[in-house]
């Protein structure tokens, strides 16, 4: 067993330094997948996993219940989820059992909702507030509600962009009752070897359930108007926000930007 033990010091805050982070990044990248979650288990007092319902987390809930382990689940609710996606949540959060924690924009409980406050098409005039409103601030508001001192994501170096990069373990600042804090996230599936291919054979292996999409030719699902379907060999996030820059959603970019952004009307 791994036996890293994070530096908490008295008031319960983990304070590690860049350097000792990674150092700790070069011990978790040899571990497999299973380990990185049992020992982030043992080692955070409460460990969350953000999950989409994609076929990565998918695979993430299937090992974390084969390990025995209670982790509770975020979903950020969009209101602008394919049919498929909200039916797999219910699927597979029955399945294992989970304990599901679902946020939705701020005042809004339907798509009605949100289009009279919002507008149509905010996504496509004014995508960073979209980003902002479906992802940023729901993703914020689960972190000061259900205070985890780190959630598990399904990002993946194979995934390519920005993720090419991607660590096992980041911190990232996020807001709570006025104060910047610090929240670990944890990707356990970043290693190489977890290509698009791997990420299926484990699913069908295990016999986790996955978006019905997935067999249509879909990758990579988000919202509805922003997902398309790709060609086989084409890359797994192409299909999302398709002819335009966009690579990623808002919830894993700067918290902290994004609303100064938006309270000055600069997006
Ligand atoms: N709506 C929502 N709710 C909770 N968590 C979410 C959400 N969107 C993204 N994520 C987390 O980000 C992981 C990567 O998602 P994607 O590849 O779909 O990209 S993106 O974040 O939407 O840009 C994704 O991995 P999966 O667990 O495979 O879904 C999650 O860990």
């Amino acid at each position: 067993m791994f036996d890293y033990k994070l530096p908490f010091n008295q008031n319960g805050n983990i304070d590690i330094s860049e350097k000792e982070l990674q150092y700790l990044n070069s011990q978790l990248e040899k571990l497999s997948s299973e380990q990185i979650i049992k020992w982030a288990a043992s080692s955070f007092p409460r460990l969350f996993q953000e999950t989409a319902f994609g076929p990565s987390g998918n695979v993430i809930m299937d090992m974390i219940y084969s390990s025995n382990i209670k982790v509770p689940v975020i979903f950020i609710d969009t209101l602008y989820h394919f049919d498929e996606t909200l039916d797999l949540a219910k699927i597979i959060t029955d399945k294992y059992n989970a304990d599901l924690h679902i946020y939705k924009p701020n005042g809004c409980s339907s798509r009605k909702e949100f289009v009279e406050i919002h507008g149509d098409n905010l996504w496509d005039l004014y995508p960073n507030k979209y980003d902002f409103l479906v992802k940023a601030e729901p993703g914020n508001r689960a972190y000061s509600e259900l205070r985890p001192k780190c959630v598990i994501t399904g990002r993946r170096r194979s995934q390519k962009g920005k993720r090419e990069s991607l660590k096992i373990l980041e911190i990232v600042n996020i807001e709570i009752d006025g104060r910047t804090e610090k929240l670990f996230k944890l990707n356990p599936l970043a290693k190489e070897e977890w290509t698009f291919q791997k990420i299926k054979s484990y699913l069908l292996a295990y016999q986790v359930p996955y978006n019905t999409l997935l067999n249509k030719g879909y990758k990579s699902i988000g919202d509805i108007h922003s997902t398309s379907p790709v060609n086989g060999d084409d890359d797994e996030r192409s299909g999302r926000w398709k002819g335009t820059d966009k690579t990623e959603c808002g919830l894993h970019s700067d918290y902290f930007l994004m609303k100064t952004a938006f309270i000055a009307r600069q997006i």
